[in-house]
């Protein structure tokens, strides 16, 4: 007679499903990366959520700090651990492991800390999870987007960065804010490099289908009396200010890429503007990774939106390939 309480409660009917089709990896508990689980977590996007760091005591403790939330959630396996076998069968692999800026160290010097950092990461969560799609956040993420490919062995529609996510809904934010309309109706995209080169297309900037630039052919000029071009600059800047007040950024991040991560999971085709390989298109001829509007279904990138854009935005664009492309030829692999 089974005196164990689960037996005696219930009676199984089939064994637990290897994996749930729902499962979601994130490497790196900082800040930027519980910011996308709670995310994850509170709009019910993943059904299995794996944590990997390299600091075991801090890993643990969000996981407990999470897995003590879930009454006041949907029940979602939760597990954490230095091993990557705990990511096994992730649909999704986000990556915001990074090692931080050390006080004026040259951005190659950092990029080529994060590369050996990934080195110990991309194999292994493919190794583990072989279909699934690569989130790359970590910092310089055009970079590190074009590393992790590089590094997975993955096609290049399964390897994504959060790209310029972030920047154009930092950009709709401010754009909301001068029209009074809500950041969800007021459509922008920005494009190119993520962070301080990126490339807002201001001919797409509209609500409800009315185009700014149809209302005032000045909008995102130097000559534009309602300075609308002073928004990008915004983006910028707003980025800094969170920065200099308080340390880091964290909420904006992980709900873009809660966002990416749902239109994955769930094939729902929404478009976004995020890092994928960009050869041969707007005239670009080098290999890398720079953002451009995409549809992400199920198995990642299924479409990538072919804009229409001025000659200075694909010149941008050009000059961010050729930047990338030269920091790519000084990294080791
Ligand atoms: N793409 C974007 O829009 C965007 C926005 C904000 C921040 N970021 C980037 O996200 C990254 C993380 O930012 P943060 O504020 O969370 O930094 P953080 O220093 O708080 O967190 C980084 C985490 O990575 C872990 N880590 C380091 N090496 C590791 C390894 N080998 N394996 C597993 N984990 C490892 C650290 O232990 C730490 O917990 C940075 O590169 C930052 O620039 C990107
Ligand atoms: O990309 C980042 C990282 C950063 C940041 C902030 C000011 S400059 C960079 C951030 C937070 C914490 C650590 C780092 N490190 C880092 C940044 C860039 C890089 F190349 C390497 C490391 N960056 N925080 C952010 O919000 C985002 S978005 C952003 C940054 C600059 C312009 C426009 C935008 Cl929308």
């Amino acid at each position: 007679m089974a005196t164990s309480i689960p037996h005696m409660l219930m009676e199984e009917i089939q064994p637990p499903l290897q994996t749930s089709g729902g499962k979601v990896t994130v490497v790196g508990v900082g800040q930027v990366g519980m910011a996308c689980a709670f995310s994850l977590l509170t709009q019910h996007i993943c059904s299995e959520l794996a944590l990997v760091d390299v600091v075991a005591d801090k890993l643990r403790g969000e996981m407990m700090d999470l897995q003590h939330g879930l009454t006041f959630l949907r029940n979602v396996k939760i597990d954490a651990s230095t091993d990557f076998s705990v990511t096994a069968g992730s649909r999704v692999c986000i990556v915001t492991a990074g090692a931080r800026q050390r006080e004026g160290e040259s951005r190659l010097s950092l990029v080529q800390r994060n590369v050996d950092i990934f080195k110990g990461i991309i194999p292994n969560l493919v190794k583990h999870s072989p279909n699934c799609i690569l989130l790359i956040v970590s910092n310089p993420v055009d970079v590190l987007t074009y590393v992790a490919w590089k590094l997975s062995g993955l096609p290049k529609h399964r390897v994504i960065g959060s790209g310029t996510n972030l920047d154009s809904a930092r950009f709709r934010f401010h754009l909301s804010q001068k029209l009074n309309v809500a950041p969800a109706s007021t459509h922008g995209w920005i494009v190119g490099e993520h962070g301080d080169s990126s490339v807002p297309v201001w001919s797409g900037v509209n609500v409800a289908g009315v185009r700014l630039r149809d209302l005032n052919p000045l909008v995102g000029t130097p000559e534009d009396p309602d300075k609308y071009n002073e928004m990008h600059k915004d983006v910028v800047n707003s980025a800094y200010e969170i920065i200099k007040l308080k340390g880091y950024t964290s909420w904006a991040i992980g709900l873009s890429v809660a966002s990416l991560v749902s239109s994955i999971l769930k094939n729902m085709r929404s478009c976004y503007a995020v890092s994928v390989s960009v050869q041969n298109y707007h005239g670009i001829d080098k290999d890398v990774f720079l953002s451009l509007p995409v549809v992400l279904g199920e198995n990642g990138v299924t479409h990538i939106i072919k804009q229409t854009l001025t000659e200075s935005e694909i010149s941008q664009l050009k000059s961010s390939a050729d930047t990338l492309w030269d920091v790519q030829a000084g990294i080791q692999f």
